[in-house]
């Protein structure tokens, strides 16, 4: 099995050499290959996704991925920004189906910004839509306006867009998603304004005929939002487009302890994948050995999981991550007083060390 490994900026090669070590430490003889990628790939091949990368993302079983972002790359033309890469591997691959499994492990319930009985016994699952919407949506850029209350100013527009079949695919795979959970399902949209989004409730509405045994209910995104902070355990799935699951999940992030806890999954229709963290490059702490490195360890386990057919593996590297957080080890962004603190490196050797 070959996984490739694409470590990105700031932060990113620093967490993906903590899960590389964990998987090396399975003793399973996986076959991995790194390839630069964000922008790392434009100062090597002045490209943020070079096509040797893309070509090896392709060939591989399983793709790990860090975070792409580098301040210092915020001025270049749009298509070569780092985020690019990742945007470009998700369409070029064809990942519509992005989980983001919102876990708050009970040694945590103290190191989120929410009080403990608002967050204990967490365990949601956000999908959100990948690969349409107004990320991806044309025409878009900057032009002169020609009509409303602004004409012959510049002004900058998006394309707010999603086909049928977009829709009713993460339908279907948030159906049965929730098949496997609590049998309940949170479409979240925005269809008191958009009609993007009144389109997507009434094709959700229509898979749901398939799926009778699931409870569906629809909620505005701005309620979402809301809800997620004061009653997050009412939900069990959320699926969601591509930009509210964006920001919603950062939200959900932040009811785990961290950002830093946060794995996620992206899948084409035949569960090959791309495994990231689900926050970015960090680059305010990169180098300073101090990100925590459990989301991206966590979603190699997600990858065992979904993509390489090991779930006893992925159960393997779960446990293991449990118990170092039962040992009281914590990276600074989940530390807590009575806790110790440790760095990059010594998070990711105590999973290693904690594996049975
Ligand atoms: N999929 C991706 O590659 C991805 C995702 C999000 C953002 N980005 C990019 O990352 C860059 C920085 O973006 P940002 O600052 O808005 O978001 P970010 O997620 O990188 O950081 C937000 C905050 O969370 C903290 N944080 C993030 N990951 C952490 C970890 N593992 N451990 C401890 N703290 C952590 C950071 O220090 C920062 O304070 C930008 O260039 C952005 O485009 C990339
Ligand atoms: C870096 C950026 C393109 C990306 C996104 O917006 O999808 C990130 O925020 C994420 O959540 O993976
Ligand atoms: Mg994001």
């Amino acid at each position: 099995m070959k996984i490739a490994i694409l470590p990105g900026d700031g932060i990113g090669p620093e967490i993906v050499d903590q899960a590389v070590n964990v998987l090396n430490a399975l003793d399973l003889k996986f076959e991995m290959e790194s390839a630069p990628v964000g922008g790392a790939g434009y100062a090597a091949h002045g490209h943020p996704l070079p096509e040797a990368t893309l070509k090896l993302a392709q060939e591989a079983d399983a793709i790990l991925f860090g975070a792409v972002g580098d301040w210092k790359y915020d001025t270049l033309e749009r298509s070569l920004r780092p985020e690019q890469a990742i945007l470009g591997l998700r369409k070029n691959l064809n990942l519509f189906a992005n989980l983001r499994p919102a876990i708050l492990y009970p040694e945590l319930s103290g190191a989120s910004t929410l009080k403990p009985e608002v967050v204990s016994g967490l365990d949601i699952l956000i999908i959100r839509e990948l690969t349409g919407d107004i990320y991806f949506g044309k025409p878009r850029g900057v032009r002169i306006a020609t009509d409303g209350a602004f004409v012959g100013e510049r002004e900058g527009y998006d394309t707010m867009r999603y086909a049928e079949t977009e829709i009713r695919r993460i339908a279907h795979v948030a159906f049965q998603a929730a098949q496997k959970r609590d049998k309940r399902l949170t479409s979240v949209d925005k269809a008191n304004v958009l009609e993007t989004f009144q389109f997507w409730k009434d094709i959700v509405t229509d898979v749901h005929k398939e799926y009778p045994d699931v409870a569906l209910d629809h909620m505005y995104v701005d309620n979402a939002a809301m809800q997620l902070i004061r009653a997050p355990k009412k939900f069990d799935v959320m699926v969601t487009g591509n930009m509210f699951g964006d920001i919603l999940s950062d939200a959900a992030a932040m009811l785990t302890g961290s950002i830093g806890m946060l794995p996620s999954a992206s899948l084409d229709k035949n569960n090959k994948g791309l495994y990231e963290p689900s926050h970015g490059s960090a680059p305010d702490i990169a180098g300073k050995g101090i990100a925590n490195p459990l989301a991206t360890i966590l979603s190699a386990a997600m990858m065992l999981r979904f993509s390489l057919g090991l779930p006893e593996q992925a159960d393997r590297i779960e446990n293991a991550v449990k118990k170092v957080l039962a040992q009281g080890l914590r990276t600074p962004d989940i530390y807590e007083a009575g806790t110790t603190k440790v760095g990059t490196v010594e998070m990711g050797e105590a999973v290693v060390r904690a594996l049975i």
